[in-house]
């Protein structure tokens, strides 16, 4: 028997050596031995391209470029790696690195879902690869999962807590009654946050998050100006507790579903009953949960950020481009689960045609009437109360808290109520709404 040629070692270039830069370097050099088996061949990190040394891993027997371009330019990488974050010098880098014929890793969510269409294209022109698992909540094979394992399914709807520093701000503010402004500081300190940590308390970033799985599962463009995005930054601390006494927990969801109409794609705070297991994803673990024609549920949990979670996934996928790496392009899976011509329509539903129910908290002057008159109004929208709570005045202050939970309504019509409840003289400031989800 002709024996096996030894394959020779791919070649990667990291650009990046921040959290998640010094995490794939560390479990790299840790686990090496296994990743090899696992490509079957040697992964050599060829050059490293970072402004300044991390004195969170050690690269002093590494080639370090301050340049990344070098990176991009250098002959020998087989695989750039693009750990730097950004959509302006990262797309330059990405698109130089394809012109020269290398596949590219990359954690970067913004990069993908504001640039991914022109990135893949160009991709598919020049025969590489562009993978990015690391890009959405962090070290679970979500990308793995919707690209290939599911792909037996039509897929109906995806849920997901996308963002671990949300997730950490609303446990800690709900189970040790911190500030969101202390638990902020806190998941920066932990390296969970971006860069601007309003992208992940304004749900830009899991905006990001839930584009990329949306195109994957619904085999669409990536169509990330087209998402309805809402914060947690307003969240109070006795929204909280009372979906608690309702039985609920409050989460920031990514939330992605087929309609007859079209495609909803929506980031907001969420209320979910306390018995679904996403409702108990705690921390900075995040969960998706994707329910196929065929399979039913199917949930997924871990860590959603975090230097070495994080580069499980770029490691994972740095082993996938590597096993692939002498096969034509059209043996590869696509970096966007189909080729560019097979993906469909994105047909996004408007946010006022959405159809949920509510959890509303009103302060109301302690007087007759007023709950028969916001029923009145809610009824004339064709919404009913589902549950009213009234609860003690806040610190002898004449005004009493009611919550609501309401029927499924349209967004149009909730907003119709809203406006109607806050012009009565017996409330007092803005009403607080949440969607409420039932994830069933
Ligand atoms: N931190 C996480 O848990 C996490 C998880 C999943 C995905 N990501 C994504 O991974 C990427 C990196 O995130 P991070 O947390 O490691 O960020 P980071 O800020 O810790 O690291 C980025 C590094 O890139 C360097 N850099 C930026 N521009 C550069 C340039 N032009 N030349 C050389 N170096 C440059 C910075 O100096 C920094 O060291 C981002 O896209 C982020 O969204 C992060
Ligand atoms: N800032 C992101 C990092 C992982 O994508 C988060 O908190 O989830
Ligand atoms: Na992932």
């Amino acid at each position: 028997m002709p024996a096996v040629e030894p394959q020779r070692p791919v070649r990667i270039g990291v650009c990046g050596l921040g959290t998640v830069g010094s995490g794939t370097i560390n479990v790299l050099a840790r686990n090496g031995n296994e990743v090899a088996a696992r490509c079957g061949r040697s992964v050599v990190i060829e050059q490293v391209g970072a402004r300044r040394d991390n004195p969170d891993c050690d690269t002093s027997e590494l080639d370090v470029t301050r340049d990344i371009f070098d990176v991009a330019n250098n002959p020998n990488v087989d695989i750039l790696v693009e750990l730097i974050g950004g959509t302006t010098v990262a797309r330059e880098l990405v698109l130089v690195a394809i012109e020269n014929g290398k596949h590219v890793v990359t954690a970067n969510k913004a990069l993908i879902a504001e640039h991914g269409n022109e990135l893949f294209e160009l991709a598919a022109q020049k025969g590489v690869t562009i993978a990015y698992e690391a890009a959405v909540a962090g070290g679970i094979p979500i990308i793995k999962s919707l690209r290939e394992g599911l792909v037996g399914n039509r897929i109906e709807w995806l849920a997901g807590i996308i963002n671990g520093t949300g997730n950490y701000i609303l446990t800690e503010m709900r189970e040790k009654g911190r500030s969101f402004d202390e638990a902020l500081v806190q998941a920066q300190a932990l390296g969970y946050a971006e860069a601007d940590p309003t992208f992940d308390v304004e749900g830009i970033d899991a905006a990001h998050k839930l584009v990329i799985m949306a195109s994957l599962a619904f085999t669409i463009p990536l169509a990330f100006d087209k998402v309805y995005t809402e914060g947690i930054s307003r969240i109070c601390p006795e929204d909280i507790r009372y979906a608690d006494e309702l039985g609920y927990r409050i989460k920031h969801l990514g939330i992605a579903r087929r309609t007859e109409q079209g495609v909803e794609l929506r980031v907001h705070p969420t209320l979910i009953p306390q018995r679904r297991l996403i409702a108990n994803v705690n921390g900075v673990m995040n969960a998706v949960l994707v329910n196929g024609d065929a399979v039913g549920p199917t949930l997924y949990y871990g860590a959603g950020a975090g230097a070495e979670a994080t580069a499980s996934a770029v490691i994972a996928d740095i082993v996938d481009v590597a096993r692939t790496l002498d096969a034509k392009p059209d043996q590869r899976v696509p970096a966007a689960g189909v080729a560019l011509a097979e993906q469909g329509d994105t047909l996004v539903l408007p946010e006022e045609e959405v159809v949920t129910s509510y959890y509303l908290r009103i302060s109301a002057h302690d007087k007759p009437g007023v709950m028969s008159k916001v029923a009145t109004i809610c009824s004339d929208q064709g919404i009913s109360i589902e549950a009213l709570i009234q609860h003690e005045p806040v610190d002898g202050e004449e005004l009493v808290p009611v919550v609501i939970l309401t029927s499924r309504a349209r967004e149009a019509c909730l907003r119709e109520a809203v406006a109607q409840i806050e012009a009565l003289d017996t409330i007092e400031g803005k009403v607080v709404r949440i969607r409420v989800e039932s994830l069933g």
